[in-house]
């Protein structure tokens, strides 16, 4: 039995983390730490628990010394001094925030006003996207997992970009996001009142995930991508999808062949057929991402819509699928979920 512990878990992406694992057949949950919920049990918190777990909210310092591989689910900027420790105890680390993403520091500075303090440290981080840098994780001590908008737009990318089909390095991205997506704390934004029958943009133009997708482009095209991502927040609890547009040369036929072929024996991301339109509902509370093709046939503009959920595949499903790989276990093992059919 792995052992795992999770840091943050009051708050969403960690308590998702522990709601997945609980199902997990190889993985034990030993200690989870909640910085507001100290003494507390988890079904005190979160009343879904309520005899499925009795744990009790404990310091992070004691999470890890119980685990040997421990989940961070806190905002940016915390996670170094916890890799740190995990690190030097021998112990694997994931972080499910930003600061194991970048591997350029700079822009890490730029983006998250904030520095890389072990710079050895961070010559370890893997960035955590399973159908990129499968080989790189099974041998990660410390994965950076990768934000909800960027995997939603790499995975809808890689195919493309990745056999050099893009007769434009710069490409344009609208993605739009549940409101989960933002943490649990209550902003202006995410108030129901104000989020509820409504739809915009935000950041738009100079969202913290843009370095981190044209990192990763950049990686699989070869060659330097650039992008204009704008997301906005949509009133649903969870989801993502990602609605990106690209100049090609080819034919959408044949550009559907290479998606199929690409991904054939990727468990979690699904092509559909042409025609059809990927649609968040049927990847809710799944570690599923469903990719649409489209092509507007005047200008060879290529319409890519990607999909996923935000708290599964865009954060806790990920972990774990870096997890399996991390400790040789088949990869689906605890994330075989299928969606809802309504
Ligand atoms: N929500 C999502 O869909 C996704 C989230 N992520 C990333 O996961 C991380 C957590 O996000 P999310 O769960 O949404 O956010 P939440 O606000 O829901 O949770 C944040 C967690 O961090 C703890 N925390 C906050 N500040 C501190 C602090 N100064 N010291 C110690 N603990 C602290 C909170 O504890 P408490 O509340 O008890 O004070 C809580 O457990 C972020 O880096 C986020 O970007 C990544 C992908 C998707
Ligand atoms: C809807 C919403 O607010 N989404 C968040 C997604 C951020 C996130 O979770 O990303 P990191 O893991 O990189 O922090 C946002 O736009 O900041």
């Amino acid at each position: 039995m792995i052992k795992a512990g999770i840091i943050g878990a009051s708050g969403y992406a960690g308590n998702e983390t522990l709601r997945l694992l609980l199902s997990h057949p190889n993985c034990e949950v030993v200690a989870v730490g909640g910085r507001s919920a100290l003494g507390q049990k988890v079904s005190d918190l979160y009343p879904s628990y309520y005899e499925h777990c009795d744990l009790t909210f404990v310091s992070d310092e004691e999470v890890i010394e119980k685990a040997d591989i421990i989940f961070a689910g806190l905002p940016s900027g915390l996670s170094e001094k916890y890799a740190k420790m995990c690190d030097e105890q021998g112990k694997k680390f994931v972080d499910l925030g930003a600061d194991f993403r970048l591997h350029n520091e700079e822009d890490y500075k730029e983006w998250y006003k904030g520095e890389y303090k072990d710079k050895d440290l961070h010559q370890k981080q893997v960035y955590g996207l399973p159908e990129l840098h499968r080989d790189a994780i099974k041998q990660a001590s410390i994965i950076g997992n990768p934000g909800c908008y960027p995997t939603s737009v790499c995975l809808g990318l890689y195919p493309l970009l990745s056999h050099h089909l893009n007769a434009s390095d710069h490409i344009i991205i609208n993605s739009a996001s549940g409101t989960t997506g933002a943490g649990k704390k209550l902003t202006e934004d995410t108030h129901f009142t104000k989020t509820n029958e409504s739809f915009h943009p935000y950041k738009a133009g100079n969202h913290r995930h843009t370095p981190e997708i044209e990192q990763e482009l950049s990686l699989m095209a070869d060659k330097k991508v650039t992008v204009t991502f704008v997301p906005h927040l949509l009133p649903v609890n969870r989801g993502i999808v990602s609605t990106i547009y690209v100049k090609v040369d080819k034919d959408l036929d044949e550009i559907y062949k290479i998606y199929k072929e690409t991904y054939q024996n990727e468990r979690f991301v699904h092509v559909l057929p042409l025609g059809k339109n990927a649609d968040l509902k049927f990847v809710t509370y799944t570690n599923d991402c469903h990719i649409s093709l489209h092509m507007d046939e005047r200008d060879h503009t290529l319409i890519i819509a990607s999909t996923i959920d935000n708290m599964i595949k865009g954060t806790a499903g990920q972990a774990i699928q870096n997890m399996n790989l991390m400790y040789g276990l088949p990869e689906e093992t605890g994330l075989q979920m299928v969606g809802p059919s309504f």
